[in-house]
């Protein structure tokens, strides 16, 4: 069974917008266990647009494995090493972009990923790294001893059959070098279906489309109904 894992990011947009303390994003995160999900991600972006600081520690104390996003900076991996998340999930960020762009550039950052991945792992955290589906970039994850990476599927979910077959590849080569394969963005009811026939998919990061999802059908049938894509 695929693991789904909410990403509750955009209930703290919603939440922002006004400046109010409602809607929690933990209270979302709970609903969303209660429901089926099997770990919670949440994005602390370096310019706290959404998440902040405080839902990080809040949803670090539910009975749940959070997977932290986070940009690989110091004062983040300093964040991660304090918090201690079930998993690190180390992504590309720029404060102009309105959601992530691309996989994290993990060739050429390589070396400057080594330490904070090691800092990571040393802190007992399950590290992965969000890549775009590019055998250079898993070769590259492997010789940093990520146990994980996730392919970014949001090219994939703007359309092309030929990003589909991108995943596919990758998705064997990840299996290849012996890391767990999670994957994410940008999926919704619609498009999850072939990426749920990736081979080897241990892991589902999904949340932009759930959390609109829910404005009409609550949290928890959204949650549901995304689960049973799930079941193969
Ligand atoms: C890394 C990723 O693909 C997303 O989960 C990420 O959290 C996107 O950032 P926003 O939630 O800010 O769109
Ligand atoms: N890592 C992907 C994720 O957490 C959710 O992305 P999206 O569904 O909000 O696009």
């Amino acid at each position: 069974m695929i693991r789904l894992g909410l990403n509750v990011d955009h209930v703290a947009t919603l939440r922002n917008a006004r400046g109010e303390a409602y809607p929690d994003p933990v209270d979302a995160a709970r609903i969303a266990l209660d429901h089926g999900a099997d770990g919670i991600t949440a994005h602390l972006r370096e310019d706290r647009r959404h998440i902040r600081d405080a839902d990080i520690e809040r949803l670090r104390k539910l009975p749940a494995p959070l997977n932290f996003e986070m940009a690989a900076t110091d004062e983040m991996v300093d964040i991660a090493c304090r918090v201690k998340p079930h998993a690190c999930c180390l992504v590309p960020e720029r404060r102009q972009e309105v959601t992530t762009e691309g996989g994290l550039a993990v060739v050429a950052q390589e070396m400057d990923l080594q330490a904070k991945v090691a800092r990571l792992l040393d802190a007992g955290i399950r590290v992965s790294l969000f890549i775009d589906p590019e055998p250079a970039a898993i070769e590259a994850a492997q010789r940093l001893g990520a146990p994980v990476v996730e392919l970014h599927t949001g090219a994939y979910a703007l359309g092309g059959s030929e990003e589909l077959t991108r995943l596919q590849k990758a998705a064997e080569c990840v299996a290849q070098c012996g890391i767990e394969l999670h994957a994410g963005h940008g999926l919704t009811y619609d498009n999850v279906g072939p990426i749920t026939r990736l081979p080897h998919l241990a892991e589902l990061n999904i949340g932009h489309f759930l959390i609109s999802e829910a404005v009409f059908s609550g949290i928890g049938p959204a949650v549901r109904s995304m689960k049973n894509l799930l079941s193969r």
